[in-house]
């Protein structure tokens, strides 16, 4: 096992039960241990209801009513850091982008000096320089959406969590929000990337995936998709936890399967355009990001 530093965001034991009017209780998570280590970027996947959101919030540092275990913050701190969340309503102070922007500099302390220029440059990169100064009616979800994340995105943070923000967004704007978290955790920021779609998944990352609360598997991509090469379960993590493969991962099984691909299975557009020859370069240019 992997020994912890100091600076690590390590939950230990972490469940959440919620109980309702009948007081019958319900599992939100249970017994996540997890290990979080700085300027790391890992994806968190599941379905619909397996806890997802919930484990977001916990790592950025917000602690619903309920909850045990251990936290230790580590590099995080004890503020935590910024969350954008699926729908960007539910988090938007400010009336109009720029006001975002500028009310996510002030709280997290930058002079006031800088504060215009930073705003100015977060906007520009979010795309929302022309809607800048437009209220939120007049925007598409979209458009709230990059605004939530150019407030998070503003300045530096240790951790930046992004729960499912891509959903709402075309093919455009789903590429700018990725360069944009690519951009940060090359500069050092621990990246929490929570998606379903695992068209999303950088070939090296790597993966936690929850079910029903619990953490299923924690490892990566490869394993992820294709399991481990002498697991007796014919399933491999991806498909345990109810998520379907993308077509190129579902197509290499098959050939596995049929005895015409052995391990290691392809992952990156590189490793395919191997398996594939020329004439393959195309869709192989369709696997993970
Ligand atoms: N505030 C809450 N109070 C009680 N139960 C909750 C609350 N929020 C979520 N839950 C329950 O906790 C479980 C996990 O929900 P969570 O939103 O974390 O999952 P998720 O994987 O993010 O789902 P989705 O992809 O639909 O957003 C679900 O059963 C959900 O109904």
């Amino acid at each position: 096992m992997k020994r912890q530093a100091a600076d690590d965001l390590v939950l230990s034991d972490v469940s959440i039960y919620s109980h309702n009017e009948l007081g019958e209780s319900s599992i939100r998570l249970e017994e996540v241990n997890i290990t979080i280590v700085a300027g790391e970027w890992i994806n968190v996947v599941g379905v619909n209801g397996s806890g997802k959101s919930t484990l977001a919030r916990i790592v950025a540092g917000l602690h619903p009513e309920g909850i045990t275990g251990e936290i230790r913050r580590g590099f995080a701190g004890d503020r935590g850091g910024p969350i954008v969340l699926q729908q960007p309503r539910a988090q938007l102070f400010g009336e109009t982008p720029r006001e975002e922007v500028l009310f996510a500099l002030e709280w997290r302390g930058i002079a006031s000096e800088l504060i215009m220029q930073q705003a100015e440059e977060a906007l520009r990169r979010a795309g929302l320089i022309e809607f800048a100064d437009e209220p939120w009616e007049r925007l598409s979800g979209g458009q709230q959406q990059m605004a939530a994340i150019a407030a998070s995105t503003a300045c530096e943070t240790q951790l930046l969590v992004l729960d499912e923000v891509t959903s709402m967004l075309d093919e455009f704007n789903r590429n700018a929000v990725l360069r944009m978290a690519q951009d940060l955790h090359s500069k050092g920021t621990a990246i929490v990337w929570v998606t379903q779609r695992l068209d999303e998944l950088a070939p090296d990352s790597r993966v936690v995936a929850l079910g029903e609360g619990r953490i299923i598997f924690d490892g990566d991509v490869q394993e992820f998709l294709y399991g481990e090469e002498d697991e007796l379960s014919p399933l491999s993590p991806c498909l345990r936890v109810g998520l379907r493969l993308p077509y190129l991962a579902a197509m290499a099984l098959e050939l596995r399967r049929l005895g015409k691909l052995s391990n290691p299975l392809p992952v990156t557009a590189e490793q395919w355009r191997k398996v594939l020859g020329n004439g393959g370069s195309r869709e192989a240019d369709n696997t993970t990001r």
